[in-house]
């Protein structure tokens, strides 16, 4: 029998799942291992709570398998004790308490009323315990639909967009209950919409658009392929548009006013290269700085996502 808090490798392998006309997932093979917390990241619409679904048993793939340490989740022995999953605000009996909410749950799981008073001390909800949830703010039920999927004390946690309804403070406690749990060895999924909110939570990334993986590597990895930009402004509008064509900068140019206000935005150019030039060619340079490149700009590059933009498939819901 494998030990407790043991993660399992999570493994989806060439999963397709259409719904009609809608390819929601669409040959999408990633993995998500042991004692890492892996961001499963995309745009709305994308395809991720549809996979996550088919990893829990919930939903069969059309093609294409999602795998637990090799097994489907139908497959398992005791799936409640392998993984905990919250898929989305779960709904509570707004006339139970805290602990009798998980009461309910227990005996499926197979664990004690002390299990139930654990998990609601290890999400800090322990203090209002004996109060009704119907009362709950969204955060606190967040926190509630985290202590039941902790009940069975299960190596992997599969969690969509566990992040929504927390106040910062909040954020940054799910940020270091995750942490703690992935540095127990289990395998933590977690996914989200929006990179920025569990970029200081992930080791590793998934992204998915559209219902194809579009990038996987860790965060590090994935910071590494920022593009920094240089912005630029002249009163030398020909002198600058000169400039640029003479370095071979063209194909760089990511906001171009060269011809009217003498101002560029300059992709992979350093400032100190401009800068350079720019004296060397005797060019008067009235602003010259350099812009962080956040991690949000590479995720939203990657996923091809504009303002507003709907994903095709998206309105058929
Ligand atoms: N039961 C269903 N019937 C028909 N289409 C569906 C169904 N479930 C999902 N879809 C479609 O599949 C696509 C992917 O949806 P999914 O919910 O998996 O995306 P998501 O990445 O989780 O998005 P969100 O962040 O908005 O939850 C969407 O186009 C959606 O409309």
């Amino acid at each position: 029998m494998s030990r407790l808090h043991e993660g399992a490798e999570l493994a989806v392998d060439h999963l397709t799942k259409t719904f009609g006309a809608v390819r929601a997932v669409d040959d999408l093979s990633f993995t998500a291992r042991p004692g890492r917390v892996t961001g499963f990241l995309g745009p709305n619409g994308a395809g991720k709570t549809t996979t996550l679904r088919i990893l829990l048993g919930l939903v069969r793939a059309t093609s294409g398998r999602a795998t637990i340490s090799g097994r489907t989740y139908g497959e398992l022995v005791r799936p409640t004790r392998t993984v905990g999953a919250a898929l989305e605000a779960a709904s509570f009996h707004p006339g139970r308490t805290a602990l009798d909410h998980l009461r309910v749950y227990a005996p499926q799981v197979g664990v004690d009323d002390r299990r139930c008073s654990e998990v609601l001390e290890l999400v800090g909800l322990d203090a209002v315990a004996g109060r009704r949830v119907g009362g709950f703010s969204l955060g606190m039920r967040q926190r509630l639909g985290l202590a039941t999927t902790l009940l069975g004390d299960p190596g992997v946690l599969v969690l969509d967009e566990p992040a929504n309804g927390l106040d910062p403070e909040g954020i940054a406690w799910l940020r270091a209950l995750l942490r703690h749990l992935a540095g127990e060895g289990r395998t933590v999924l977690v996914s989200s919409h929006v990179l920025s909110e569990v970029q200081q939570t992930v080791d590793d990334v998934v992204i998915i658009a559209r219902g194809t993986l579009v990038h996987q590597s860790s965060l590090a990895e994935l910071a590494a392929l920022a593009e920094p930009s240089v912005r630029v402004v002249s009163p030398d509008a020909r002198g600058l548009a000169d400039l640029i064509e003479s370095a071979g900068w063209a194909d760089r140019v990511a906001e171009d006013g060269t011809a009217s206000t003498g101002t560029a935005v300059l992709r992979r150019v350093a400032a100190a290269e401009v800068g350079a030039r720019a004296f060397a060619a005797g060019l008067e340079i009235h602003e010259l700085s350099a812009r962080e490149v956040g991690l949000e700009d590479t995720f939203l590059r990657l996923v091809d996502e504009r303002p507003g933009h709907v994903q095709a498939g998206e309105e058929a819901r």
